[in-house]
């Protein structure tokens, strides 16, 4: 095993160059650009993100979520309460997101506290999904041990059912979180490991983002 994964390359040329001085003034502002940047590059899913969460005894835990927005409140996602993410965030709302892109060589990093969106909010989300997908949360205990095929199938069949009659229903454990960054890193890899970085934190009275230059 080791041999075989010393012979995958990793941050492979070419890769960007990037100029953080001249970087906006907002890491929500610098996600943008970067985001356009994925986009260009083909990266597929620049929008899956790794959460990180701590649990009621301090122990981590992480996966991967889509981000559906990023406003002045911060990166959103979209949950079911009741998972175990949900009763994490919601017993410890200090929360890592990390984005990778492997074809450009980027990574950023968010640390920061998730607060729950109205429920408005919540229910305009679950609307906007695909039926598939609405059919799936509306079916699913998820997480939860799964003792055999069929009830998954049974579940999923009676919520296609539901959801034909009651096409407006809103799932009412569906919650969106953003997560308000207090510090957000974006890490340019370089192929001779001089990596670049750019730090942004936020000020302890909240009110501005300053920028620092991080070693490799
Ligand atoms: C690309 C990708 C996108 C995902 N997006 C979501 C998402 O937006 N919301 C979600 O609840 N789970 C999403 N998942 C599934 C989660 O990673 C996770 O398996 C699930 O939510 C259960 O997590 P939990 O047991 O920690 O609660 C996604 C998984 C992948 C690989």
């Amino acid at each position: 095993m080791k041999e075989r994964l010393r012979q995958i390359p990793s941050l492979r040329p070419p890769l960007p160059d990037v100029d953080f001085s001249i970087f906006p003034p907002t890491p929500h502002e610098a996600f943008a650009l970067w985001l356009n940047d994925a986009l260009a590059a083909g990266v597929r899913e620049p929008h899956a993100m790794t959460l990180s969460t701590s649990d009621a005894d301090g122990r981590p835990d992480a996966r991967i979520l889509i981000l559906k927005n990023v406003d002045r409140r911060g990166w959103h996602f979209a949950i079911k309460a009741g998972s175990p993410k949900a009763i994490q965030v919601d017993s410890q709302p200090q929360v890592a997101l990390t984005f990778y892109w492997p074809a450009l060589g980027r990574q950023i990093r968010l640390r920061g506290t998730a607060t729950l969106l109205p429920a408005g909010e919540c229910a305009a989300d679950f609307l906007d999904r695909p039926v598939g997908a609405r059919i799936s949360a509306v079916a699913s205990w998820q997480s939860e041990v799964l003792e055999h095929e069929g009830q998954l199938e049974a579940n999923v069949s009676e919520a296609r059912a539901f959801l034909k009659v009651n096409p407006d229903y809103v799932a009412p454990a569906w919650r969106v979180y953003a997560v308000a960054p207090d510090t957000v890193e974006f890490w340019q890899g370089v192929p001779d490991r001089n990596h670049k970085r750019l730090r942004y934190h936020l000020t302890e009275d909240d009110q501005e983002w300053t920028r620092a230059h991080l070693w490799p």
